[in-house]
């Protein structure tokens, strides 16, 4: 066990540590003589007191395994094994390291417990990978905003979410105006840079909670958390005048600049509502604030729409910005 180049410690059944062996040591930063005989290995892993995998297994909790290891957590309940990933700090270190753990008990006479190993294993990169890829999957390739994927996974969590703590929940979709004709002037290419400023300047707008996708071609979707229809007409507006600040000639004239024109809709959610019928709504409120003569917010305008605005029956009224 002492030269296994498998980083381990052994607990026995007062979880006091009987092995720690060199490889253990290595990972740790904390040699044997530190922790042998205590019960202090946990300090070892994390800043704060929590068992460990072999802690769990001594006591027999295995039934707290999910909530204390919520990213994965395997049981097997025959043998009485424990099986685990989760980020440790590794305070000796001061740099969190990913771990997969497993513990697994030595039983004796009578199949009594005697000990319990705990091996660990340093997946620190492979997960790094992984949360990179997971995070290639969710961009949009052109402007590094959020996809249409991510977009509607955040949309479906914050709905219930919202629904949850009887919350408000705000949209707006964000659409070039004229881009037909961008794109006629200026080249495709010409046409892709002008979307990846204007989704600069939309995200620049945005608070830590709030997310920005691209819906799709030259519209953007922006999602507001806990935001009130007051406050995502000003978010909006901020939106509004901030690509127009951008001053982007739109090759229709002299002074004449591309600019956007936004739908916005607010829901408190409901049973018998959907984040579809929230979309349906900030769409229906876009396609009026085109209508009339777009560079321009449309929002529902009294409160009774704000709950309204999500109900499939509703025909919300509208205020021009
Ligand atoms: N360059 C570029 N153009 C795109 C992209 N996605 C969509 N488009 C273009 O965006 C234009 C959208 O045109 P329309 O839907 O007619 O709308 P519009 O000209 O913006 O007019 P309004 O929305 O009514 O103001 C089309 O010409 C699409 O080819 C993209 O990724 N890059």
């Amino acid at each position: 066990m002492e030269m296994l180049a498998v980083p381990a410690f052994v607990l026995d059944k007062e979880r006091r540590v009987i092995i720690w062996n060199r490889a253990c040591e290595r990972l740790t930063g904390v040699a044997a003589e530190e922790v042998l005989g205590t019960r202090d290995h946990w300090q070892s892993f994390y800043q704060e007191a929590r068992p460990t995998l072999a802690d769990l297994v001594v006591q027999d909790r295995g039934d707290e395994l999910d909530s204390l290891y919520p990213q994965v957590a395997k049981s097997c309940h025959v043998a009485g094994q424990l099986g685990a990933e989760s980020w440790c700090d590794m305070p000796r270190f001061g740099q969190r390291r990913y771990l997969a753990v497993d513990a697994i008990p030595i039983l004796g006479e009578h199949g009594r417990l005697e000990a319990v190993v705990q091996t660990l294993r340093d997946i620190t990169d492979e997960k790094a990978a992984q949360v990179a890829l997971e995070q290639l999957a969710t961009l949009d390739g052109l402007t590094g905003l959020a996809n249409r994927r991510c977009f509607d996974n955040t949309l479906g969590a914050e709905w219930s979410r919202a629904l949850r703590q009887q919350q408000p929940l705000s949209l707006l979709m964000v659409d070039v105006d004229n881009f037909k004709a961008y794109n006629d002037a200026n080249g495709h290419l010409g046409g892709d840079e002008c979307l990846k400023r204007i989704a600069i300047a939309v995200s620049s707008e945005m608070r830590a909670n709030d997310l920005v996708a691209r819906y799709g071609g030259e519209e953007f979707a922006v999602i507001l958390p806990n935001q009130s229809l007051k406050g995502a007409a000003i978010v909006a507006e901020r939106i509004r005048c901030r690509v127009e600040r951008l001053k982007v000639p739109n090759g229709r004239g002299d002074n004449e600049h591309v600019t956007v024109s936004i739908g916005a809709a607010t829901a408190i959610a409901s049973s018998d509502t959907s984040a579809c019928q929230l979309v349906a709504t900030a769409d229906a409120a876009l396609y009026r604030a085109k209508h009339m003569g777009r560079n321009r917010i449309s929002l529902p305008a009294t409160e009774a729409d704000i709950i309204a605005s999500a109900r499939p029956d509703s025909h919300s009224a509208i205020n021009a910005g």
